[in-house]
């Protein structure tokens, strides 16, 4: 079967004001696949998902962004939406006199915002402002509702796991296995994501095909997302940078 390249970044280089964040950065993930990020703080991860995501406070250095054989570099954050990426953010902000239902139907009007909400048990937030007043963990469960409206076909989520209960991470496990149709057969699978996570905590309840370290701004190390987690556990982020893995 031939496989689709849904995103690949070539070459990425990025600035944020004088700092030089992301260093010839390269990637591709292909339709179906799922890829974990692991990093120490600092080193570019976000940076990476919101440059994808087309947020515009990035200076482009040089390097190209691909997403389903289109060049989106310099595509508006709307428009790579309506294209198919959607992203969980680390620390979203709270929208005032935006209803959490009004905002899902305006994300996608024949959403099933009913049992959206039961899936992810918020359905006692509907009423409430977007974000305003939810707890750290709240506000993860309300950025995956937002995700399973707009059923992307890239999904990025930038920590779903972190300040989140056991009984929670397990439902934010199970959506994301449903955004990336982890309950498909491979072959049939075509949606993708791309998950940060620190501690690996959200991989215990959901599926990653492929893991990558970041280490200043590029990734050093590429593999099985159980085994660079027990690496990095054993020799460090650095240790990574010399292994045997897959660049
Ligand atoms: N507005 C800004 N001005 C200057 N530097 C910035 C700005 N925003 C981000 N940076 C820097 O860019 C670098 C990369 O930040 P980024 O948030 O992408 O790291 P990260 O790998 O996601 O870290 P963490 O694991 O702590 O979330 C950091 O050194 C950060 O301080």
């Amino acid at each position: 079967m031939e496989v689709m390249r849904l995103l690949e970044i070539e070459d990425l280089s990025v600035s944020i004001g004088s700092k030089q964040v992301l260093k010839n950065f390269n990637l591709r993930i292909n339709s179906g696949e799922t890829h974990a990020l692991f990093g120490p703080n600092g080193t570019g991860k976000t940076t990476l998902l919101n440059v994808i995501a087309g947020i515009p406070r990035y200076t482009i250095d040089k390097g190209r962004i691909i997403f389903k054989e289109k060049d989106i570099t310099h595509m508006s954050m709307d428009e790579r939406a309506r294209l198919g990426i959607g992203m969980a953010f680390q620390r979203p902000p709270a929208i005032r006199g935006l209803r959490l239902k009004d905002l899902i139907t305006i994300i996608n009007p024949q959403a099933d915002t009913e049992s959206i909400l039961k899936k992810m048990d918020f359905e006692a937030f509907a009423e409430r402002d977007v974000n305003r007043g939810f707890s750290g963990g709240e506000v993860k469960r309300s950025e995956m509702v937002q995700l399973l409206a707009q059923q992307p076909d890239l999904v990025m989520l930038d920590e779903p796991d972190s300040g989140v209960d056991l009984e929670n991470i397990k439902l934010i496990g199970d959506a994301i296995n449903q955004l990336t149709q982890k309950d498909q057969r491979p072959s049939y699978r075509t949606k993708s994501g791309i998950i940060i996570t620190h501690f690996g905590h959200i991989l215990d309840y959901m599926k990653a095909d492929r893991a990558h370290v970041m280490l200043g701004g590029a990734i050093v190390c590429s593999g099985n997302p159980g085994e660079i987690l027990e690496q990095i556990k054993k020799s460090g982020y650095e240790g990574c940078a010399g292994c045997a893995c897959q660049a």
